[in-house]
């Protein structure tokens, strides 16, 4: 089973009340993201390897660590750009790398419609952006896009899991990490998250339902 990373600090909390408000608005939420996706982050790249190193301050060297491997940030659209640019300040020279999927709105199935990824290059580690994994279909087809590609180190950060999304990616990718703000119960017959925060993807882009 994979390893779940579920965040414990206050700060997550208080951020967590404005983004699940539906009167917050869409300044505000997205702000709310930004904050949340930087203290997940911060969990998620709490073990990442360093190698030593030695810099020369104005007055002496200085035996220091820097990070060891290539990162990537892979955001799904469109919700997980909200996410980027917190992260790019975390990790300055991660690159970034864009995949489209969107939920069929009857089956809840992912659909690709943008994938430029390169043959070849593909970073050591990916952190896969996404605020909400409700049935875990847009993660794991990312997933799966990713080992292809020739990613070692996967790690997913969202704001918002479902239970049934997590359970579908421990049972599938035992190797993938999670974290997460918080884990929510359950989803509606529409799959979405309950009691969730709607529809991130329209929330950040203030877009209307539907479109
Ligand atoms: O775990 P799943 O059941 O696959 O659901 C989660 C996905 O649904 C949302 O995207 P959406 O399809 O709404 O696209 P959007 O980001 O463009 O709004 C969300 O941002 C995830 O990508
Ligand atoms: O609750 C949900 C589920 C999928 N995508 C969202 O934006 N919200
Ligand atoms: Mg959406």
């Amino acid at each position: 089973m994979s390893q779940l990373t579920k965040i414990d600090h206050p700060l997550a909390a208080h951020h967590l009340c404005t983004v699940r408000d539906k009167a917050t608005p869409c300044s505000e939420f997205r702000a709310a993201v930004g904050r949340l996706a930087v203290l997940v982050g911060v969990y998620a790249t709490a073990d990442l390897p360093t190698r030593s190193t030695v810099i020369q301050t104005p007055i002496a060297d200085a035996n220091c660590q820097q990070l060891a491997s290539p990162i990537g940030l892979v955001p799904i659209l469109r919700a997980g750009l909200g996410m980027v640019a917190p992260l790019q300040d975390l990790l300055p020279d991660a690159t970034v790398w864009h995949l489209g999927l969107y939920r069929n709105e009857e089956t809840a199935e992912p659909v690709g419609y943008y994938d430029k990824l390169p043959d070849g290059g593909a970073p050591h580690t990916a952190l896969v952006l996404d605020p909400m994994l409700a049935t875990g279909g847009s993660v794991e087809m990312v997933i799966r896009r990713l080992k292809s590609w020739g990613v070692a180190e996967i790690r997913v950060l969202s704001i918002i899991a479902a239970q049934p999304g997590i359970d579908r990616v421990q049972r599938d990718f035992p190797d993938v990490k999670l974290y997460v703000a918080t884990v929510d119960p359950e989803l509606n017959e529409q799959s979405f998250i309950v009691p969730g925060l709607g529809d991130a993807g329209d929330r950040i882009f203030n877009t209307p339902p539907h479109e």
